[in-house]
């Protein structure tokens, strides 16, 4: 299982990297757009921000240019791109062209039968917006769950976005989902619980430990 930090904010990107146990940087346009940087500087700082992958996600929607821009993604991004391509006919026309020279996922996934193309064009990941499902769909877990059952066996592995809670998160995992993207804020409440504040402090109060 790996945890992403889903965003384009340098400065979100390094207190990640110094929280140590995230291991990769996922982006989207949206996000790109809340950074005043060039693209191409935002994504070279978010690879030099992380050792794991960096997600970029095409913009262009006809074959031929989704196929360059990845190229150029990978140009800038280096070994630790991974093309995030949208799910949809050309998308996965487009994973079936750069799969084999660049990590590709595919993003936006709403069904287990997408799920099934994407392994088929040779996808490393297929990504999952969990929240975002059960807005539409009434239950993104289920679709987790659903995505997981097709891709048993296969190299494909889910990964889980747009979560919105930590239990969101852990139900994800139990449905299946092999990594999780999610913001900072959501990183921060993943590590955190009331009880295991309460439970330190209690130790602390009146315990001993070694002096340094
Ligand atoms: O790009 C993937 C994001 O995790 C989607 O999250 P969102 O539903 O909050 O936009």
């Amino acid at each position: 299982m790996t945890i992403y930090l889903d965003s384009a904010i340098i400065s979100e990107a390094q207190t990640a990297k110094e929280l140590g146990w995230v291991k990769g940087i996922t982006t989207n346009p949206t996000l790109l757009s809340k950074t005043d940087l060039p693209v191409e500087t935002t994504l070279k700082e978010l690879a030099k921000l992380t050792n794991g992958p960096v997600f970029y996600q095409l913009i262009s929607s006809e074959l031929d240019e989704m196929v360059k821009e990845g190229r150029k993604a990978f140009e800038i991004i280096g070994y630790q791109t991974v093309l995030k391509i949208p799910a949809t006919i050309v998308g996965f026309q487009a994973v079936t062209r750069l799969s084999p020279e660049i990590n590709c996922s595919v993003t936006a996934i709403y069904s287990p039968a997408q799920a099934a193309v994407a392994k088929e064009a040779g996808a490393k990941y297929a990504i999952a917006y969990v929240n975002r499902a059960t807005k539409l769909l009434g239950d993104g877990i289920a679709l987790v769950r659903e995505m997981a059952s097709v891709l048993a066996n296969s190299s494909t592995e889910i990964l889980a976005a747009s979560i919105k809670s930590p239990e969101e998160a852990a139900a994800s995992l139990q449905a299946g989902a092999h990594h999780l993207t999610l913001p900072l804020s959501m990183l921060q409440a993943m590590a955190t619980d009331r009880l295991s504040l309460q439970t330190v402090e209690d130790f602390n109060k009146n315990g001993r430990g070694i002096s340094y």
